[in-house]
């Protein structure tokens, strides 16, 4: 069983394709992504090929399945061009969290993605949240009164606003947000301070996947939530642990992304990495 690692920003994933998914349970899956007895990564991208349109499944490391990833469809684009069924051309793929266009550019270092667009309701992520929009909506998690701004980006994000970013407060609270009875499919969790009106720092805890260095979906998700609440203007840097995403707004909040992915290896995996599993 072939799986390609790639990182970006130090989100880091596996890609494989999905005839060799199809020979793992999700329990296997688990144990692929575990970073003691498995392989390790932030999660699973399954190349589920597609007649015309290349087409994403994403599965987090606790084998949920996941409706879109901004850094996972930058490693799936990178890998598509890598195999060599796109080119340096715009592209599509189909998630479940929708269509994008993808642009793989700088010989294949950068990779660009249209996220599409940011929504605000909290039908959308979902949260059993009154009102058309949640907007610095008081919040209360480990006695800590907070103020979070909900955004769907075909996945659902929770961005609180803080003054100061304290990464310790990420991991600490993380499980607790991500977790809360008013999101029924968990959510994910971005702590974001605004730095000036183009450059925002957050710290991230993944739904299914906890603390990250870096991700995607969550840079688009924060830098809207400050966009949204007046904070920032159209395009922002958002700083994070693993590096640096440039996001770029335009129409109604349609999201644009922009940063590295790199290759780390292809790995062939073992089955005795299963043995002591049930069958
Ligand atoms: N790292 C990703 C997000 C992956 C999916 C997420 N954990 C979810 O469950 O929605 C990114 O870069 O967007």
């Amino acid at each position: 069983m072939i799986f390609h690692r790639y990182h970006g920003l130090g989100n880091d994933y596996l890609v494989c394709h999905h005839s060799v998914a199809a020979l793992l349970s999700n329990q296997q899956i688990q144990r692929v992504c575990d970073r003691h007895y498995g392989i390790g990564s932030d999660g699973l991208l399954i190349d589920d090929d597609g007649a015309d349109i290349p087409s994403l499944r994403i599965i987090n490391p606790d084998g949920s399945e996941a409706e879109k990833s901004g850094n996972g469809l930058r490693i799936y684009a990178r890998y598509l061009f890598d195999i060599g069924r796109v080119t340096h051309e715009p592209f599509l793929v189909n998630t479940a969290g929708g269509q994008v266009r993808c642009e793989v550019t700088e010989g294949a270092h950068q990779v660009i993605v249209d996220m599409g667009q940011a929504k605000f309701s909290p039908a959308a992520l979902p949260a059993t949240v009154e009102g058309d929009e949640a907007l610095a909506l008081p919040l209360v998690a480990g006695g800590h009164n907070l103020s979070a701004t909900l955004v769907s980006m075909g996945n659902p994000h929770c961005v609180i606003r803080v003054e100061k970013l304290d990464l310790d407060l990420v991991r600490q609270l993380g499980a607790e947000i991500e977790t809360l009875a008013i999101f029924p499919k968990r959510t994910n969790v971005q702590f974001a301070q605004v730095i000036d009106r183009n450059t925002i720092r957050i710290g991230i805890w993944e739904r299914g996947a906890g603390y990250t260095l870096a991700s995607g979906s969550s840079s688009c998700a924060a830098a809207s939530a400050m966009r949204k609440l007046g904070l920032v203007d159209d395009t922002v840097t958002v700083q994070m642990p693993g590096g640096e995403l440039a996001i770029r707004f335009s129409g109604d909040f349609q999201v644009n992304m922009r940063g590295p992915v790199q290759k780390i290896a292809t790995l062939t995996l073992d089955n005795d990495c299963f043995r002591d599993m049930p069958a």
